[in-house]
């Protein structure tokens, strides 16, 4: 297959590599001052995977540099912020049987996508397993807590054609399997990280460490009770009854096995980097508001890393 990787960061490198040396073809598209590094060195994939370094058969910082444009697949990878503008981009060039596999954290990307891309063309996923980025072009995979899961989020994709897709990943190392249900597990995987990721990069702790503080320990049950609320407003379910359920398996289980992991959040913030919030807190407060529902501890949390990205960062 011929697999076009928008986005050569931590999960898109990840993915390069270890479909390249499975032997597909792979369209890498990174920003230009990571182009000569790639084409020296290649994607290189460390940690609990293995070792890979792969030179992709394409390399462009732009679209329109791609010669040979018969994506069988375009892998998303860049952050939830970019998602609409990445999709208007891909739209101009996209073969109209290429689906796009939306490799992201958070609530709102195949809304931002479906605009430009037909909904019957679009797959979601739900990563968690871990991946650093070492170097430009050089990631590390940390954890994984569970498969990758795919699918259609309104099944307009066939599940035995998700399906498929996620055997070549299994097939290329990368343990994933589809789903009819995957909102259930997008949602499963926003409690998470809206829990864990936006207070983690506020007091710059490990999951371990926001769960045995009283404060952080008690904000987050708040975080979570609110956001079972919005999905018991838009009829979301999910794989626990109710938030009693999920905090029982979030402090027993979901924490301890990830409690020295620090949220990529931090890491955004360590780096002066923007942060998914909006596709996390920002994105549950947004829905409370459409549904009349209140969030004001997703509210304030929202507003706390906004105002530390902006310190960070110097941008509003
Ligand atoms: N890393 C992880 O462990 C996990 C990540 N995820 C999710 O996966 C998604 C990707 O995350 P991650 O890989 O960590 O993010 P990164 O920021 O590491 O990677 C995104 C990459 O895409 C690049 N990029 C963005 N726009 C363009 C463009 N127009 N042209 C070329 N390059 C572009 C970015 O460059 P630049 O930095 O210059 O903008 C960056 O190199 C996110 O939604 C994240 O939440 C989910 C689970 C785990
Ligand atoms: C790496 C992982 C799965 C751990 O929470 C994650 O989702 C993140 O930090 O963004």
């Amino acid at each position: 297959m011929h697999f076009l990787i928008y986005g050569l960061g931590a999960i898109g490198t990840v993915y390069g590599a270890m479909l390249k040396a499975a032997g597909h073809k792979v369209t890498g598209l990174a920003r230009p001052s990571m182009l000569e590094t790639i084409s020296k060195k290649g994607l290189q994939v460390c940690g609990i995977w293995g070792e890979y370094a792969q030179i992709p058969d394409v390399l462009i910082s732009s679209l329109d540099e791609a010669q040979d444009r018969d994506w069988d697949m375009i892998i998303v990878t860049v952050k939830s912020y970019a998602t609409a503008e990445a999709a208007r981009d891909i739209a101009r060039l996209r073969p109209p049987e290429c689906l796009l596999w939306l490799a992201q954290n958070g609530y709102g990307n195949f809304e931002a996508a479906a605009p430009y891309i037909p909904e019957d063309k679009i797959l979601l996923g739900r990563i968690i397993f871990g991946a650093e980025t070492q170097s430009p072009g050089v990631s590390k995979v940390t954890v994984i807590a569970d498969d990758v899961v795919i699918g259609s989020p309104k099944n307009r994709i066939p599940l035995p054609v998700a399906e498929k897709w996620a055997a070549l990943f299994r097939e290329s190392g990368i343990p994933t399997r589809a789903s009819e249900d995957v909102m259930k597990y997008i949602w499963g995987k926003i409690i998470y990280n809206s829990a864990l990721n936006s207070l983690g990069a506020i007091l710059e702790v490990n999951y371990g460490k926001l769960a045995g503080m009283d404060g952080s320990h008690e904000l987050m049950i708040h975080v979570v009770r609110e956001i079972f609320a919005v999905l018991e407003a838009i009829g979301q379910k999910t794989h626990w009854a109710d938030a009693d359920a999920y905090l029982a398996d979030f402090y027993s289980k979901l924490i301890p096995s990830t409690k020295y992991h620090h949220a990529s959040m931090l890491q955004d913030i360590q780096h002066s980097r923007h942060t998914e919030i909006d596709s996390l807190n920002g994105a549950v407060v947004a829905l409370g508001r459409m549904y009349g529902v209140p969030t004001p501890v997703n509210e304030t949390i929202t507003l706390l890393v906004k105002a530390k990205e902006q310190l960070v960062t110097g941008v509003a």
